[in-house]
Order: structure tokens, then sequence, then C-alpha cells
């Protein structure tokens, strides 16, 4: 048990309801001024801290967890990924580390389905026509013709929470449901998706008509959509990713999006976000490509539901339980930690 209110820092501003719970709960400091915080930022703001509240926009590296003040011994990161995190060095280092898993599952899933259905549909060609454009292309038999998706077939790669909640609304709107994954889920999640198993990636991406992304960055799957894996995809074929944007090659996309190698590609993350690829806001600009802000898991409904899973962490950690959310070493090694 805690004698005192344990002392948090949390790098950004969070939910209203979540700031207010967290002020009665702990000792609290947040960002207020809500942009990204220096390591040495992190570290100063840390001192006589008990935990660090890191978002997926800290860069938390082996140098920053060396330097940490020994009073901290847990980081509660308010995300699902933890690629930002040096997990190994914060193991060594005797720390725990939480992370929000589930809450954001279906939020994220809906969006990879909304973008999905973007490109083929021309949802944001026809905005563009009406708003920007201010034209009326209207209806008639050979207009804005798109392509349809059932019977089309989608390749996820990484079939864990999100991969799973992408191929069941998929399978809704008729795809074909592929996919690749470190294991081969039970007939159980397979039979009533329909879905088919691919150990072999290469052999999956020239089957499938769309390839989305629901894998966690690691060591293994960094461009795990490289060069030579986009030339194996069917010409014509469209690539969504959701996830992390080192899980592709970002500029041979661009390159088989310009040459017209793939037909189109809707991206919610960017190699060197905030400075989006012009190429890619070109290609936007000619309604081959949907871009949207790292938005697929922002509703307020699950950044709430995050910042309860946090507090929940800090608390059973505090109180000498185990945190409901704790990483452990089962599971492949984010590559680096990255801002
Ligand atoms: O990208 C969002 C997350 O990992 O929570």
């Amino acid at each position: 048990m805690t004698l005192h209110k344990p002392k948090i820092l949390v790098t950004r501003r969070l939910p209203a309801s979540i700031e207010a719970r967290m002020a009665t709960l702990f000792e609290t400091d947040v960002n207020e001024g809500d942009v990204a915080l220096t390591s040495e930022d992190i570290l100063a703001g840390l001192a006589g801290k008990d935990v660090l509240v890191s978002t997926i926009t800290d860069r938390i590296d082996a140098d920053l967890i060396r330097r940490l003040p020994p009073s901290v011994r847990l980081i509660a990161q308010f995300g699902n990924g933890v690629d930002n995190i040096d997990l190994e060095a914060a193991w060594a280092a005797g720390l725990t580390v939480t992370n929000t898993p589930s809450v954001l599952t279906e939020d994220t899933a809906d969006m990879a389905t909304a973008l999905m259905l973007s490109l083929p549909r021309r949802l944001v060609e026809g905005t563009q026509m009406l708003l920007r454009d201010r034209q009326w292309a209207g209806w008639s038999p050979t207009s804005m013709l798109g392509h349809r998706l059932r019977g089309k077939a989608l390749g996820i790669v990484g079939m864990g929470r999100i991969g799973t909640a992408v191929a069941q609304r998929a399978r809704a709107f008729g795809l074909n449901i592929h996919y690749f994954s470190r294991q081969q889920r039970p007939l159980a999640v397979e039979t009533p998706l329909g879905a088919t198993y691919w150990d072999d990636l290469d052999a999956m991406l020239g089957e499938v008509d769309i390839v989305s992304l629901h894998t966690p960055l690691t060591r293994d799957t960094h461009h795990i959509l490289s060069a030579e894996r986009l030339d194996r995809m069917k010409p014509g074929s469209y690539v969504v990713n959701v996830s992390r944007p080192e899980l592709l090659d970002e500029t041979a996309l661009i390159e088989r999006l310009e040459s017209g190698r793939l037909a189109g590609a809707a991206l919610d993350v960017f190699e060197n976000r905030p400075d989006i690829n012009p190429r890619l806001l070109a290609l936007a600009e000619a309604n081959r490509v949907v871009l949207t802000a790292h938005m697929a898991s922002a509703t307020l409904e699950a950044r709430v539901e995050m910042g309860e899973a946090v507090i929940v962490n800090i608390r059973a950690f505090m109180d000498g339980h185990q945190p409901p959310h704790r990483l452990l070493p089962d599971r492949p090694l984010p590559r680096t930690a990255r801002a």
C-alpha cells in the first residue's frame, strides 16, 4: 500500500475527465504546453516522481531510462503501441511498463475500414469536387466510377486484436479475408471470417487486392512491406496503413503509386511526420491516396478509456498488485525507441 499519493508526470494533455480524476488520485504534473517534451524536459519533470505517464510521441530510449531518477519505477504508457519505449532497457533497469490495449481496437478497425472504402469508392474525391472545385458531376452512367469491394481479397498483415476486428468488418462488406500472422488463429476465429491463413507473406501479397497492416512495429516488422514485397503485390492493388509508418518503405510505395503500378494507398501514419513527403501530398491532390493525421484511434471514448486504463495500471502497481496491462518480455521487441 502506498502511504503517499503517487506522484506522476503526464507528458501530454489528456481528456478533461481523466485529468480531473488523476488530480484527485495522484499528485499530478501535466505538460500544459501539450507539445512533445524533450528528454531533458521529461527528466527534469520526473524529479521526485513515481510514475512516468508517457505517450507515443515521447522518445523513451536507453539513455533516458539510464538517467531516470531512482524514484521512478513505472512507465504507464497512454497508448497501445510501445515502439517509442526501449523495453529491453526498461526491463533491465527493473522498471515496470504498461500500455492501454483493447480499448482502441474497434475504433482503429473502423478507421481502417473507412479508409479501405474511401479508395475504390472515391469518397474524398467526391467531396473535393463539390467543395474545392465547386463542380457537380452528378449521376450519369459513366461518371465517378469506382470499384466494387465485394468479392475482392483483403490481405491482413498481423491478425491480432485490431487485425481481427478489421477482418470482421471487411467480411460484412463481402471481402475475402486472407491473413499473415506470427501464428495461425484458431478455427473458432478463422471459420466465421472464412479467413485463409498464409505463413508466407510474399505468397499472400500476390493473391490479394488490398493489403492492410496491423502488426506492431518490432525488429522483425520494420519495412515488412519492403520495396521487393510491394513488387509482389498485384498490379492495381491498394495499401492501407493505420499502424506505424515504419512498417512499409514509404519511398518505394510512393514510386509504385507514381508509376501506376499500385492503384492507391490510404495512410494514417507517415515516416517524416509532421513534414509529410510532398510527393504523397501531390498524390493526394491527384486523388490517388487518402491521407489522415494519425487519428485511427482518435475518438473521445477511446481516449477516455485509455486514460482509465492508465489510472488502473498506476493504482494497481502503486498498491503492490500486478497492473492489468503490464508488458512482459514474451513478445517481439520494438525495433527502436523513436519519437
Ligand atoms: O497509435 C496509437 C497507439 O499505439 O495507441
